[in-house]
């Protein structure tokens, strides 16, 4: 019988992405165990508004995806507790940190103070929050090499597919020079759903009810979300030092129905696209609608799916097409860093 590493869990945040991880853990979480000879067990789950409970011995993910399904909230389920995240990461016994609260692009808070207490407490941190890692990564890496525990953040760009393992991992030894694409889910959403003939309102709600857009959609719509993964995939893959204000930004509420039909009937297609590339000796980025020709790669990739080009000096171009928003997707995400852990790092 295979050795099992049992790792606890302690999630910040229960909305889209939180419930994703559960619903997987909650299907695959035998086969996981019988895979990877890890057993994964959530022992707190924290939210602002809708309970905070705890088990040392593991929470079912079944009883918690129920409760927040039939009432809304975890307030009826046993294992209540009237702690802060702050108190859970001080007080339960676990081995990891899994932040998923609201991303605040202007102070990265309270969810970089949440890492800092876990990393300062032993324990490991996944998130997929933009926050912490476009406004203080170098703080974090800091932190976590000091404490020598891993830092995973592969979330925080495209959900769960692996743009940034693509770029550090399975590119390293290229130089890159240019990484542009899709990398909103949201928006791009929208903007199908208006080529379609549906209003940019009633494109939005449904964008809002698939779990797709940000707490507060204007980081989606006004381009804020993707100039921080523009960010994130500079400072991380071209090792710049970028901040959001260094981002030329415009986001899709320019773009009338009109606009984008217009660009339909020829053919075309608006994108919002982001641009990071190397000019001279600096790293600079944006983040502009852009109307591309039907040939173009991109014109093509619709809904919430995003795909990123990455140009490299020894493969020429390279592109990932994948899910860019939605719970499923982005507790992969969390999912795949917790594995790298296993099997890279923490063994
Ligand atoms: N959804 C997606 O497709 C993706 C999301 N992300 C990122 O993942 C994170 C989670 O996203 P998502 O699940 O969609 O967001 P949601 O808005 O659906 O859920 C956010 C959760 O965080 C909780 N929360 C917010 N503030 C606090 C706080 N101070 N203390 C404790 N809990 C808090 C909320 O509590 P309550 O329930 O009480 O409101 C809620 O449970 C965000 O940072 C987002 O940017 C990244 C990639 C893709
Ligand atoms: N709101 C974001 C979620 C993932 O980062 C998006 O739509 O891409």
């Amino acid at each position: 019988m295979a050795e099992t590493t049992t790792y606890r869990l302690i999630l910040v945040g229960f909305g889209s992405a939180g419930q994703g991880l559960a619903q997987i853990l909650r299907d695959r979480g035998g086969w996981l165990l019988r895979r990877y000879g890890v057993d994964v067990q959530i022992v707190a789950v924290c939210t602002r508004n809708r309970g905070t409970v705890y088990n040392p011995d593991g929470l079912d993910p079944a009883a918690l995806l129920d409760a927040v399904a039939q009432d809304g909230h975890l307030l009826n389920l046993p294992g209540q507790r009237d702690w802060t995240p702050e108190d859970a990461i001080d007080q339960a016994d676990a081995d990891v940190l899994v932040e998923l609260s609201t991303t605040d692009l202007a102070t990265g808070e309270p969810a970089t103070s949440f890492i800092r207490l876990a990393l300062a407490n032993s324990l490991h941190v996944i998130t997929a929050n933009k926050g912490p890692i476009a406004l203080h990564l170098t703080d974090i890496r800091r932190l976590a090499a000091e404490a020598q525990l891993y830092r995973g953040y592969e979330g925080t760009v495209m959900s769960g597919t692996p743009a940034l393992r693509m770029g550090w991992s399975n590119l390293a030894g290229c130089e890159l020079s240019e990484m542009r694409g899709i990398v909103n889910g949201t928006t791009n959403y929208i903007l199908t759903q208006m080529e379609q003939g549906m209003s940019y309102a009633d494109a939005l709600a449904e964008a809002q009810r698939l779990g797709y857009a940000e707490a507060d959609p204007t980081g989606d719509v006004e381009g804020f979300d993707a100039a921080a993964k523009a960010v994130i995939l500079a400072n991380v893959l071209m090792n710049a030092r970028l901040d959001l204000s260094d981002v030329e930004r415009m986001g899709i509420t320019t773009l009338t129905r009109d606009t984008i039909e217009a660009a339909r009937a020829s053919g075309d297609r608006w994108k919002l696209i982001a641009r990071v590339w190397r000019e001279g000796g600096a790293v600079r980025a944006s983040v502009q609608p852009t109307r591309l020709p039907a040939t173009h790669p991109l014109a093509s990739v619709s809904g919430a799916t995003n795909a990123i080009t990455f140009t490299t000096d020894m493969l020429g171009d390279v592109t990932l097409i994948g899910p860019g928003a939605g719970g499923l997707a982005t507790g992969f995400a969390v999912l795949s860093d917790l594995l790298e852990m296993h099997m890279l790092w923490a063994r």
